[in-house]
């Protein structure tokens, strides 16, 4: 729904005159009592006018005692007031952190709510109030807590169900990478984003509260006369119905209209419920194993045979099979391939964020020693963004829209390093500046849709550095950006690395960033890596058929006018790749052999691994 729309669903005539009648409502509870000190007490009023319908000295005529019905209405105010609060109170501080927490977390505290739910959605509320109401006599807040809290499973569900949507969206997985931690995200990335389903569900609540409380007063359960409320009041007419039907119209009234404004606010405010649902990619990705001269000591990250498969509709399917490689502290590798190699989940592998449904099978990730497969996620998650950081493909929609710049990098800094107010302030700056940002100062002020798309990538980056990192990890960081501005984030990105001696794993499909930026190069291929390699001999001399095809369809290397050539045939899906070599079936110098058994990932020179068969006789044939 776009902006007007709901800006019109809110600010709607309708929206209006309920907010200005609950208002009303509001200050008539407080002011009241204030004014009219006499009327909670007063059993009696004018006994020679009872039960008398409107006059000019009582406009809404009198009670059965003679008592003015507009003051006790008035004065009821407050009682029923109070009842409907109590009840929203209870039904939110039960129900919102529980459904948050089970959308969020999911797993066993998401069956048990589930449970719980069914349980308590199954047991009618009101006859355990009245229970509750035999042990507490005439309490209110008895009352409404215990209705609150048997309506609480019905609002975690619909928390639930939406918290489950805002997890997959890219500013929270882009929040967890960054090391926040998960009371923080909740409160200050995924709470504020369903705000607008809080709302509907509060003046629901409200409304149900309103009507449970005045039916229990009707029930003459809680207020002890002669305190006056709608629900006494309704009963009180509803006894002389037939002699005097005025009576109950006022307190009836006064009900159906506050139900009334409470279900209009919640229908006009449903539109500002909906939540945008962002799919979340997988996130970048990484390569290859350590080459001879660089031991697994020198390695800053190392990936041994990660096995990943996830799970959907159709059953677990592997998506990564034996993926290793290696990072050296301040190196750039280019982790390539077609779509649907698996560069992505080996991102998300290494930070241990794979999507729903993905479990990493076997393997191990390591970063300087530290296996990282095996760390609580406490720790892991101290991890990330401190020694790890993370830049999305699409930087709009990983950063939160209804956070400021500067917060949104000042709580990053804030979790890595705390600090004052004031010196993180100061970083915010330092790191706005050094991602070449103009007037740091003034972006800081701004939010993510009033900077243009490379601006917003520029953030994303800077948000990634507030840790200083000693790894960055990007996915695709210039795919959703137009071609100046592309260069000018690698440029950014190279020259961070280098005045930083940060290492960078850049997932790509692009040669050019490869050799732009990159020292290595690592080739994937239908859930493997195919070679991994410098980029200057990758460049030079790929060693697999899949690599060196996958460099002449470059775009880059096409002389202009010649035909782009591309690879026959597509990447197979998970699930249905072939046996032996993975590429054969697209590959123009397969023989029988190459599908007949697994080929493994070989040394064709020092620091260059090959996965392919044939690679000796095809480079005797000068095809490699
Ligand atoms: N959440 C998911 N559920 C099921 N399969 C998935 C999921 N995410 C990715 N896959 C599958 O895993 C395989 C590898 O995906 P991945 O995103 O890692 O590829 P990629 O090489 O990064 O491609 P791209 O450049 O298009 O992102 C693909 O076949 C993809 O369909």
């Amino acid at each position: 729904m776009s902006g007007s729309m709901r800006g019109r669903g809110v600010r709607s005539p309708i929206t209006i005159l309920c907010l200005l009648f609950l208002l009303a409502l509001a200050i008539v509870a407080v002011v009241a009592p204030i004014l009219l000190p006499d009327v909670a007490g007063q059993r009696s009023g004018d006994l020679l006018h009872v039960k008398e319908g409107p006059s000019g000295s009582h406009w809404l005529g009198t009670d059965t005692q003679g008592r003015d019905v507009l003051d006790r209405l008035l004065v009821g105010t407050r009682f029923t007031l109070i009842g409907v609060v109590e009840g929203v109170a209870a039904g939110l501080l039960f129900g919102v952190p529980i459904g948050l927490a089970a959308g969020y977390l999911r797993g066993r505290l998401d069956r048990a709510v589930g449970w719980v739910a069914e349980l308590a959605m199954s047991i009618p509320a009101i006859v355990i109030v009245v229970q509750v109401l035999s042990i507490f006599r005439g309490s209110l807040l008895a009352a409404m807590v215990v209705y609150g809290a048997l309506t609480a499973p019905g609002l975690m569900r619909v928390i639930r169900s939406v918290v489950l949507q805002v997890r997959e969206e890219l500013y929270v997985s882009a929040a967890v990478v960054a090391g926040l931690s998960v009371p923080y995200i909740l409160f200050r990335h995924v709470l504020p984003r369903i705000r607008g389903v809080l709302v509907v569900q509060t003046a629901l609540l409200a409304a149900g509260a309103l009507l449970v409380q005045t039916g229990l007063a009707f029930l003459g359960l809680l207020v002890s006369p002669p305190a006056p409320s709608w629900g006494e009041m309704v009963a009180d007419g509803l006894g002389i119905i037939v002699l005097q039907p005025w009576l109950i119209w006022p307190p009836g009234i006064a009900i159906v209209l506050t139900v009334l404004a409470f279900g209009f606010l919640a229908d006009s405010f449903s539109d500002r419920a909906e939540v945008v649902r962002v799919r979340r990619r997988g996130t970048g990705a990484v390569k290859a194993r350590p080459a001879p001269e660089r031991t697994p000591q020198d390695s800053l990250l190392s990936v041994t045979d990660l096995r990943v498969t996830i799970s959907g509709a159709a059953g677990p399917k592997r998506i990564l099979d034996g993926v290793s490689f290696s990072i050296a502290a301040g190196e750039a590798v280019g982790l390539v391939g077609e779509s649907g190699c698996g560069k992505s989940i080996t991102a998300a592998a290494i930070i241990r964020l794979l999507p729903p449904g993905g479990v990493l099978e076997s393997g191990e990730v390591e970063l300087e020693g530290r296996r990282l497969s095996s760390l609580a996620e406490q720790d892991l998650r101290r991890l990330r963004g401190r020694e790890i950081g993370f830049v999305a493909q699409e930087p709009m929609i990983a950063l939160n829209p209804a956070m400021r710049i500067g917060d949104l990098i000042g709580e990053v800094v804030r979790v890595h390093h705390g600090g004052s107010k004031a010196e993180v302030r100061r970083r915010v700056l330092d790191l706005l500046s050094s991602v070449r940002l103009p007037n740091p100062a003034e972006v800081a002020r701004r939010y993510p849709h009033e900077l243009s798309g490379g601006m917003a990538q520029r953030v994303g980056i800077a948000r990634a550095l507030a840790g200083e990192p000693k790894l960055l990890i990007a996915d695709e960081p210039t795919t959703a950006l137009d071609v100046t501005v592309q260069a000018e984030i690698l440029r950014l990105l190279r020259d961070l690395r280098d005045s930083r001696g940060m290492a960078l794993l850049l997932v790509t499909h692009d040669w050019g960033v490869v050799a732009d930026v990159c020292d290595r190069a690592v080739v994937m291929y239908a859930g493997q890596v195919v070679e991994d390699a410098t980029v200057a001999s990758v460049f030079a001399a790929p060693k697999h058929p899949y690599s060196k095809r996958l460099l002449e369809s470059d775009p880059h290397r096409v002389v202009k006018g010649a035909i782009l050539p591309t690879i026959p045939g597509s990447v197979p899906a998970p699930g249905q790749w072939p046996g032996g070599c993975r590429f054969a079936p697209r590959c123009a110098y397969a023989e029988d052999r190459c599908g007949e058994a697994a080929v493994p990932l070989e040394y064709a020179a020092a620091d260059h691994l090959t996965r392919c068969l044939r690679r000796p006789e095809l480079e005797e044939l000068n095809v490699l």
